[in-house]
């Protein structure tokens, strides 16, 4: 059974030109689990993907596997897998032939590669034309590659996308065998809708900054709950909110003040003759904390 070892992110930062698209990131991804590294398009996620899979020279920091950079890994293949984009194989090579060419490379058996191809439900379609294959096909081809030297660490980038419902359904409890027999799983995406029912720990970024890491439920406490509250006569409710000095906006099913205790909203409500017509806490779900850490859904 291969081994996870712990990832190590420590102070990368990767500038392009004037940009710094990740900025002093430290973050560590523990083995047994799966780590979803979620972050908006553009949060600097594949780059840090990149940078650790010796791809991309960082402008400073180091990432490490078992505090060991990419590069300097004794047998690369068999300590991590990884799986960046689905797209860049041979349209003209069947699967089989695809992964026998590093399977050789690496002085792995062709059985190996039979192996992976049914672990990765593809085993039917081995001699098949990867130019046929579907967007979902070449996913599981891509985790077939990343599987081959039977690595103790996966990284997957955005491995959900474009797979069709049973196809998700698949990858979730894959992701939950490849972490239960103890390796080091961290993928990336830029939905926690997509992941959330695969993960035990989120890393989040934003524009390059680390802005949350923890268990998944840990994302619960990190938005402040608010009250919702209505009128038939929502001036005079915006008016007396403003006029205690609460900040709100406008919800769907009425305002959103920034106050955790309903009765407080109640008492200045009757105290300024407001006739109210909704009242009660709301505590934020994990997708309202995940939008409020990477600032709003504008750029997802
Ligand atoms: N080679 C490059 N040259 C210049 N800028 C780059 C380069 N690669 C990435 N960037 C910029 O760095 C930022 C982070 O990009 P990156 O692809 O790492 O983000 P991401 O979180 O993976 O987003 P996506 O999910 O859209 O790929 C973006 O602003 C991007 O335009």
């Amino acid at each position: 059974m291969p081994t996870g070892a712990v990832i190590e992110f420590s102070n990368i930062t990767k500038k392009f030109g004037a940009v710094a698209a990740v900025n002093d990131l430290s973050f560590t991804v523990e083995p047994g689990k799966v780590t979803g590294f979620l972050g908006p398009n553009g949060a600097g996620k594949t780059t840090t993907l990149r940078i650790l899979l010796g791809l991309v020279a960082p402008t400073s920091g180091t990432a490490t596997f078992g505090g060991i950079r990419y590069r300097d890994l004794a047998q690369p293949l068999a300590t991590v897998g990884a799986a960046l984009e689905a797209a860049s194989f041979h349209p003209g090579r069947t699967a089989f032939n695809h992964l026998n060419i590093y399977a050789i490379a690496a002085g792995l058996p062709s059985t190996r590669v039979t192996e992976v191809l049914n672990l990765v439900g593809l085993g039917d379609y081995a001699s098949r034309r990867v130019g046929g294959y579907s967007l979902g096909m070449r996913q599981r081809l891509g985790l077939a590659f990343a599987l081959l030297g039977d690595p103790g660490v996966l990284v997957l980038d955005e491995p959900i996308n474009g797979l069709d419902p049973e196809g998700i359904k698949w990858i979730r409890g894959f992701l939950r065998t490849m972490a239960a027999e103890g390796r080091t799983v961290l993928v990336s995406s830029h939905l926690l809708s997509e992941v959330q029912q695969s993960v035990d720990d989120v890393v989040i970024i934003a524009k390059g900054h680390l802005v949350h890491r923890g268990p998944l439920a840990s994302l619960d406490s990190e938005v402040a709950p608010q009250v919702i509250v209505d009128s038939p006569d929502r001036d005079a409710l915006s008016a007396a909110l403003s006029a205690a000095g609460l900040s709100f906006a406008l919800g769907r099913t009425g305002l959103l003040v920034a106050e955790a205790n309903p009765g407080r909203i109640g008492h200045l409500a009757f105290a300024a003759g407001v006739e109210i017509s909704v009242l009660h806490r709301q505590k934020s779900g994990l997708e309202d904390s995940f939008l409020a850490l990477v600032g709003g859904g504008d750029s997802l």
